[in-house]
């Protein structure tokens, strides 16, 4: 592999389609292998790349242990994972937020041992503590709106977006509490070393993430 070749860790899923739009509205080759593969590892020679796809909560991982150069990694992430990587542009996209909902019965004054259920503990318990509330946080991985509906915790922390789910399964949103996008993020020590290729990569990002807030 070329030294120059730039490791770029991507999140499959939600985020995925949405970031390989940004890449090619950059005008980087990127191969169409991507569209459809199930390999993990695409090699992009023309575009100077090697993509890594990881699961989202993984990206910053790679990217503080220097397997990736750069990655593509959701505010959430950012918030709940705290690596020691930089994030160096809002790439504005994946947009929702994250709040606390409980069921429309919910009484904060009845609540004798406050219990909140997230996919997100870290980002979770620093939020309560900024509000001076002490809570018990109970770690899922998902389908966390049957939390309190099943009576394993009071409210929960999530992301939401349409606000289908919780519509669907008879919740109401309590508080939002942070507006989140997806983030472009650099491995400190591939910030000095490729400095050219990064900052390259930065500029081009920047200027379709403008394109594409100007023409909303
Ligand atoms: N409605 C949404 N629900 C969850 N994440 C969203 C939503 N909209 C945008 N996102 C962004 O997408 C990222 C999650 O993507 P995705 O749901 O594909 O992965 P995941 O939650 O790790 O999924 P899984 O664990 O099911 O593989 C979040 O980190 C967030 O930044
Ligand atoms: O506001 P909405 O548009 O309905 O989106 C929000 C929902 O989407 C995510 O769940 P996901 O689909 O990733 O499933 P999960 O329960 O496995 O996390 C998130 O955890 C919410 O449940």
């Amino acid at each position: 592999m070329s030294e120059d070749m730039i490791t770029v860790a991507m999140p499959k899923g939600r985020i995925f389609n949405e970031a390989v739009e940004l890449l090619r509205r950059a005008n980087y080759p990127i191969p169409p292998e991507f569209d459809e593969s199930r390999k993990l590892i695409i090699e992009a020679p023309e575009a100077g790349m090697r993509f890594i796809l990881a699961k989202p909560m993984d990206v910053p991982t790679y990217v503080e242990h220097g397997v990736a150069d750069v990655g593509v990694a959701g505010k959430d992430v950012m918030i709940e994972e705290k690596r020691d990587v930089y994030e160096v542009l809002d790439l504005k996209i994946s947009a929702c937020y994250m709040a606390v909902a409980a069921l429309p019965s919910y009484d904060p004054k009845s609540e004798v041992a406050p219990k909140v259920a997230s996919k997100y503990p870290n980002l979770t318990s620093e939020y309560f503590r900024e509000q001076g509330e002490q809570v018990e946080i109970i770690k899922l991985n998902g389908s966390i709106e049957l939390a309190p509906i099943i009576g394993l915790a009071d409210r929960i922390v999530d992301i939401v977006s349409t606000g289908q789910t919780l519509k669907a399964n008879g919740l109401v949103e309590i508080e939002e509490m942070i507006a989140i996008t997806s983030r472009f993020i650099v491995n400190p020590v591939s910030y000095r070393t490729k400095s050219a290729q990064i900052d390259d990569m930065v500029d081009r990002l920047a200027e379709v993430v403008d394109q594409g807030v100007e023409a909303k």
